[in-house]
């Protein structure tokens, strides 16, 4: 084992020249530097106190901690001290740089198996070390894996590392929320249940994924997307077909690392014994495959700064919305996102913008945009379809992610809030994290992404206000398109006597009453504009046929059946949406084209209401007839025998009230007819404009 000299550090600015800069992280500058007392070339890492939140104390503890460890393949720091409103961190200097710098300048494919091999190998002996003395790295990725000028493997930034042995309960769980996103385990995301060492084999399968192939999958993506990719999506591996130059074991032990299950991730010692690692080499073939004839890393790095200033100068011209600009934060190597609630506002308010905005970066992207536009009932059907798909089908595209356009880009026309949705996949169960749940690997779609997924599309419903009932939402694959989620009834004020808005519903056969349970009956369906475009229960597509009579009217995607407009008696509007209420939908995600079926069926609703009044009117004009003239024959008969009883005259004063409010009510629904018609104009000619 490689002990770090005795050689005594001095611990004060003024024996350091700091010389050109090296790499720029999330909080830090790192210089090469000279120490001059011992004449050595050094790194030195300055972190801005200012600038970031940590506390000095919990930074020292943790540098403190670092200057403990002792591995060849884990960067020790020299000693750290403060100057000024800085922190300098003195460290060994890696002449090559981080294989993300390496790859940015000379390889943007990514590396060839050997070398991945290699330098995998080396972080995997850093990580099982770091394990074995009770640390999570919590930031394993190729920007911190560093390589010296002979070869050597390191890795870096353990200042993010995690102590264990601090309450000497060694197996404890972490439940902060520390690291970067696109290298995050899901376990780490969803914050639930805490996480452990096995969140760095995460990482490291994703660190494999970023050196086979340059970038690291959801490089490119805002940390939004990343986490719910993250969270929904089958994990990223290599692909068959793209990634055909790697060797099956290759493919192999990142599968093994990507598992969502973390308790079925092996742990760092069981995957050093993994087949894949026996191709490492040296460290001598390290530097003589990617090191030679590569610039001096002061040279390379003021390079790729100036071309990356360059490109983001191209890019806030090209794109001014915030999601390209959270990405620079990755394409400047800077990936330590905080995951704190207000940037997740920021990129959930990005996501319902993103309507309309065109991705230069993904052609498919715009494409699905437009097709977006122009079939937004099919959103909902696409999301299932392809949740049903993705759990099938072998990942065609880069990291098998694709498809995950799809569904995020519909979201955006149920006029989500990301963020709720967030809060749903975050709100997940025990089940979800728990190891009885059926295995993660493979292409198998899980109940806890199902849940998930579940979860998710019912907040997408539940934006409008609506209490997601029950657990009925999520499972079905297939949603027909233009099919109306009538199964909800809604009971608009107080026209119909409860026995009339019955729980019967006349189906196609009319000596047949289809009952609807008691509890769908009594829901209170008030709400504002919804656009319900899920199943609403299990039973809907059979019931479809039974529940519905003939379409004899359709209204966007709203149909009237001839149940709705029997004539045996008052009958329900089986029109699911705007049933009055008092909350009002968002505006501001509402466009023109999604508000007109529902102004549609408001307007149809009206009138099926006054329909249903004047069916209610006439019902009692006549039982009143009746009931006055049966009267006024019993009174006739009785004045000749009898002078009218006080009783008498209180149910004639009665009938003849009866008849004035029906009167009035029959003018009233004259004015609302009028109103109506030339709502229904309007509206008519919005619809063919
Ligand atoms: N000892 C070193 N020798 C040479 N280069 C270094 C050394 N330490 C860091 N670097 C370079 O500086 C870059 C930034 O280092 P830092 O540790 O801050 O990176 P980071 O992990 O990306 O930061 P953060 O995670 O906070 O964003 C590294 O990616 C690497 O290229």
């Amino acid at each position: 084992m490689e002990h770090i000299s005795e050689k005594r550090y001095p611990v004060s600015a003024k024996d350091y020249k700091l010389c050109e800069e090296v790499g720029e992280g999330g909080s830090a500058t790192v210089y090469k530097a000279l120490c001059i007392p011992l004449n050595e070339t050094v790194a030195i890492k300055v972190l801005d106190l200012e600038r970031c939140n940590n506390d000095l104390d919990d930074m020292r503890r943790e540098e403190q901690t670092m200057s403990l460890i002792d591995h060849p393949n884990v960067l020790q720091a020299h000693c750290s001290f403060t100057t000024g409103h800085s922190l300098w961190v003195v460290m060994p200097y890696m002449g090559g740089g981080s294989c993300l710098h390496i790859m940015k300048s000379a390889y943007p494919e990514g590396f060839e198996e050997p070398i991945i091999a290699t330098l995998l190998h080396e972080t995997l002996k850093a990580l099982v070390y770091l394990h074995a003395h009770g640390q999570i790295h919590r930031d394993v990725k190729a920007g911190n894996i560093l390589i010296d000028s002979n070869g050597a493997v390191k890795l870096a930034d353990s200042r993010v590392s995690a102590c264990m042995f601090d309450t000497g309960d060694r197996q404890r769980s972490r439940n902060t929320f520390v690291g970067t996103s696109c290298w995050m385990a899901p376990e780490v995301m969803q914050q639930l249940h805490g996480y452990d060492f096995k969140a760095d084999i995460w990482s490291f399968g994703i660190t494999a994924l970023e050196l086979a192939h340059g970038h690291a999958s959801f490089s490119n993506k805002s940390p939004m997307k990343v986490l719910l990719m993250t969270l929904q999506s089958a994990p990223p591996g290599l692909d068959y077909e793209r990634d055909m130059r790697f060797s099956k074991s290759f493919k192999e032990m990142v599968a093994a690392c990507l598992v969502k299950d973390p308790k079925k991730r092996p742990t760092s010692e069981k995957l050093l014994k993994h087949h894949f690692f026996k191709h490492a080499q040296l460290n001598e073939y390290v530097a003589r495959t990617i090191l030679d004839g590569l610039d001096p890393l002061e040279e390379r790095f003021r390079v790729l700064k100036a071309k990356e200033a360059n490109l983001l100068v191209q890019k806030k011209a090209l794109y001014e919305d915030k999601e390209q600009l959270s990405q620079q934060e990755y394409i400047k190597g800077i990936s330590a996102w905080n995951f704190n609630l207000e940037d997740l506002k920021s990129q959930a308010a990005l996501i319902q913008d993103f309507d309309g905005i065109s991705n230069a970066e993904d052609p498919d992207m715009g494409m699905k945009q437009r097709h977006r536009h122009n079939n937004v009932e099919l959103t909902a059907e696409r999301l299932s379809h392809e949740r049903a798909n993705h759990s099938t089908a072998a990942p065609s595209h880069e990291d098998g992610f694709s498809d995950l356009h799809d569904l995020e880009s519909s979201l955006p026309s149920f006029a989500i809030k990301p963020l709720q949705a967030l809060k749903g996949c975050f709100d997940v169960g025990d089940d979800d994290v728990d190891g009885s749940s059926p295995s993660w690997k493979g292409t198998a779609q899980t109940d806890s992404e199902q849940q998930v997924l579940t979860k998710l599309s019912a907040n997408v419903v539940n934006q409008d206000g609506e209490a997601n009932e029950g657990g009925n939402s999520g499972r079905s694959s297939s949603l027909p398109r233009n099919v109306v989620m009538e199964n909800k009834k809604c009971f608009s004020g107080p026209l119909m006597p409860d026995d009339n808005i019955s729980s019967k519903k006349i189906v196609g056969d009319e000596n047949r009453d289809f009952v609807q349970p008691k509890h769908q009956s009594e829901r209170n369906y008030s709400g504002p504009l919804l656009y319900r475009q899920r199943r609403e229960t299990n039973n809907l597509s059979s019931a479809e046929d039974l529940s519905e009579g003939a379409v004899v009217q359709r209204k966007g995607r709203f149909k009237v059946t001839s149940a709705d407009l029997n004539p045996k008696g008052p009958t329900n509007c089986y029109f699911n949406s705007v049933c009055g209420g008092s909350s009002s939908p968002s505006t501001s995600s509402l466009t023109a084209a999604s508000v007109l079926p529902s102004l549609q069926c408001i307007l149809q609703q009206n009138i099926m209401q006054r329909e249903e009044i004047l069916k209610l009117i006439k019902y009692v004009e006549q039982s009143s007839d009746k009931q006055m003239e049966s009267t006024e024959a019993a009174t006739n008969d009785l004045l000749q025998i009898l002078p009218a009883s006080a009783r008498e005259r209180e149910l004639q004063a009665q009938l003849i009230n009866l008849q004035q409010s029906a009167g009035n009510l029959v003018e009233e629904l004259q004015r609302q007819k009028m109103k109506n018609t030339q709502l229904e104009r309007r509206l008519n000619a919005l619809v063919y404009k």
